[in-house]
């Protein structure tokens, strides 16, 4: 896989800012997706393309659908009506565990590694797709018949590559919460997919892995993949995202790099919500941004 990611950042640098903008070389694209839980609509997304081999950001306020949109696009949900695709493939109906296989595999807000199995146990398992919790590691046996072996050393490398090794024989249960997320992220790897779903990678993270897992998610960008991270974390998204996706209330509101969203009104709308008895119009472009971010770390904090 070979990208050039400074070209590609150009060519998104020079899109229009509008919600479902027409990307140069789209891996996925979702038209009229919706999903309603009683009388909610979670999501309602008319158009959305996520640029190849770069790394894209699903931004907005709590409840805006960011989650259950990537329980969607990867089949961990069913919706009400829509039609994606991956490599033009068409994903509609395909089980999650089909989806990973095919390349585009996601982690989960909360980690789902399986505590009371070894570390290594936990890779082996991602070899299989996204289905560990309902299979049990005997019944998975029969399934590597024959592959156990080359199985067994791509989990290894990945964790050596995650400095995991020296807790392969662990518990994944005995993992800190950072370390979880970057087993999640390793196991997420052993079907090498070529876009990888983060959610909330730095959620729960002390500070001192997150640089380390920031390294890791742009070293998934520099060798060829594409990236998709949901996040709250303002400082990751600015620092590692070459574009950003924003929605609120179910629906994408915006688009861009990270600084024309940071500057976007519609954004600052979309965050801001209620909070508008002050006259924005009178803030200048960095005020904004500190107001767009204030508010953001004010919802983590309430998390
Ligand atoms: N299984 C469900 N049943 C009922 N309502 C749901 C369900 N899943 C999500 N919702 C609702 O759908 C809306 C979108 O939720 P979702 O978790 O996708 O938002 P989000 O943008 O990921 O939020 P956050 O940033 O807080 O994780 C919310 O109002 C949520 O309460």
């Amino acid at each position: 896989m070979t990208v050039d990611i400074t070209g590609a950042r150009e060519a998104l640098a020079a899109l229009p800012n509008d919600p479902g903008v027409r990307k140069p070389d789209p891996i996925v694209v979702g038209d009229d997706i919706t999903r309603t839980f009683g009388g909610l609509k979670a999501v309602d997304v008319q158009h959305v393309e996520i640029q190849r081999g770069v790394i894209t950001a699903l931004i907005g306020p709590n409840g805006a659908g960011k989650t259950t949109l990537f329980n969607l696009l990867t089949g961990f949900d069913i919706p009400d009506s829509g039609s994606w695709a991956f490599n033009d493939n068409s994903l509609a109906k395909v089980p999650a565990y089909k989806v990973a296989r095919l390349g585009m595999v996601r982690t989960f807000q909360l980690t789902k590694v399986l505590s009371k199995l070894t570390v290594i146990e936990n890779m082996r398992l991602g070899a299989t797709g996204q289905r560990g919790e309902k299979f049990f590691p005997s019944i998975l046996k029969t399934l590597w018949r024959g592959q156990e072996d080359e199985i067994t050393a791509r989990a290894d490398d990945l964790l050596a590559r995650f400095k995991l090794d020296a807790k392969r024989e662990d518990f994944a249960g005995s993992l800190s919460g950072g370390q979880r997320k970057l087993l999640e992220m390793a196991r997420a790897l052993m079907v090498d997919p070529e876009l990888i779903m983060l959610d909330e990678p730095m959620a729960g993270v002390n500070p001192a892995l997150k640089q380390s897992l920031l390294g890791h998610v742009k070293s998934l960008r520099d060798e060829g993949r594409t990236v998709l991270f949901v996040e709250h974390d303002m400082d990751m998204v600015r620092d590692i995202s070459d574009w950003v996706i924003v929605m609120a209330q179910g629906q994408i509101v915006a688009e861009g790099t990270p600084e024309a969203v940071m500057a976007d009104q519609r954004v600052i709308d979309a965050y801001l919500g209620a909070h508008h008895d002050e006259d924005l119009t009178e803030l200048d472009e960095d005020q904004l941004a500190q107001q767009v971010e204030a508010e953001i770390e004010a919802e983590e904090s309430d998390k």
